[in-house]
């Protein structure tokens, strides 16, 4: 279990994590996601003591990181930027990082045939491929056997191959007890991956949620009306039970209902329709609408207006802790 309480961390003026709470809970893979400099992989850093916070804790199964006797068998760490010695072959490798953590030598043996990698451990790592890289990397994280794995974005710049490996080794990992925290920049590819969604947007959090729920707000359609006599048309579909967000002075969409039934309840009302469009929502663009503000904030550019789309609602659904109003 991951717990982060309050977690804070400014680096001069620029606050890189802003008061970030949430657990990450053992036997499900959990994802941290967030469009580019979020804050996901400062939050991982402090995790794992490469920074301590300015306020705040994060702690791993109660303790910090920096308590741990022996971390290795705690964590297994994997960051986006790896130092691994080129000259060395994979076995090398693990072994030196092995011995110097107590690691038994047949553990490196364990390892290499968990990810694959037995028949080339005596290669030099230099003339690996990205994803025999990753592979290795997972490798080292597990050495020490433990009950808690950090990957700070561990399938970016991989085939669907190599990703398709990673997202199964990680529900293997998961189901056996493991807790598993994950980031990514790509809602597509967290949504196949994990079961629990942490998304931070500017170093806040703006939702910890399931991922099915995330997934059935974000598919849910909704429907474009445009009417001379929108406020009417807006008592009518309230009185009959639709969720309606009036949009403009004649706009507006209605969320859950067919464009079959709110045509009939126009209709019924005697409100003439202009425009009567379904509109699909797909995870990826759900994820952008809500990121949208931190991502525009971070190109210093102004605020477009919002596409009031079934997203905006979808979203206030989305998760148990929608954190929305508080970024
Ligand atoms: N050592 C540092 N000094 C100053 N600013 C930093 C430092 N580390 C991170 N930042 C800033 O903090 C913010 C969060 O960065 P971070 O790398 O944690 O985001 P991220 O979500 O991991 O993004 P990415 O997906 O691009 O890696 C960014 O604006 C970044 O520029």
């Amino acid at each position: 279990m991951i717990e982060a309480r309050g977690l804070t961390k400014r680096y001069g003026t620029k606050t890189a994590v802003d008061e970030l709470t949430f657990t990450v809970r053992p036997g499900i893979v959990t994802g941290f996601l967030g469009p580019n400099g979020a804050g996901k992989s400062t939050t991982m850093r402090l995790a794992i003591g490469l920074d301590r916070p300015t306020g705040g804790t994060i702690t791993i199964n109660s303790q910090r990181y920096r308590d741990f006797p022996a971390p290795l068998r705690e964590v297994g760490v994997l960051l986006e930027a790896r130092a691994i010695h080129t000259g060395r072959t994979a076995y090398k490798h693990l072994l030196a990082v092995a011995q110097t953590h107590g690691v038994p030598r047949r553990r490196v043996d364990e390892v290499l045939g968990l990810v694959g990698l037995t028949e080339v451990a005596g290669k030099r790592v230099g003339g690996f491929s990205l994803g025999m890289g990753q592979r290795l990397g997972i490798a080292q994280a597990m050495l020490g056997d433990p009950g808690v794995l950090i990957l700070d974005e561990p399938v970016n710049g991989l085939d669907p191959e190599g990703i398709r490996w990673i997202r199964n080794l990680l529900q293997t990992l998961a189901t056996e007890g493991r807790t598993i925290f994950v980031s990514s920049h790509l809602m597509s590819e967290m949504a196949q991956t994990a079961t629990h969604l942490i998304v931070v947007g500017r170093g806040k959090l703006i939702a910890d949620t399931s991922v099915e729920d995330f997934i059935r707000s974000a598919s849910g359609s909704a429907v474009h009306v445009r009417t001379p006599h929108a406020a009417r048309l807006t008592e009518a579909l309230e009185a009959a039970g639709a969720h309606v967000t009036l949009t403009g002075t004649e706009t507006l969409d209605v969320s859950d209902w067919t464009a079959a039934q709110i045509g009939d309840a126009a209709f019924a009302a005697g409100v003439p329709l202009h425009e009567l469009t379904p509109r699909q929502v797909s995870l990826e663009d759900a994820f952008m609408d809500i990121t949208r503000d931190a991502v525009e904030y971070s190109h210093g550019q102004a605020p477009s207006p919002r596409v009031p789309a079934s997203t905006a609602a979808g979203h206030a659904d989305a998760g148990a802790n929608t954190a929305r109003g508080q970024a």
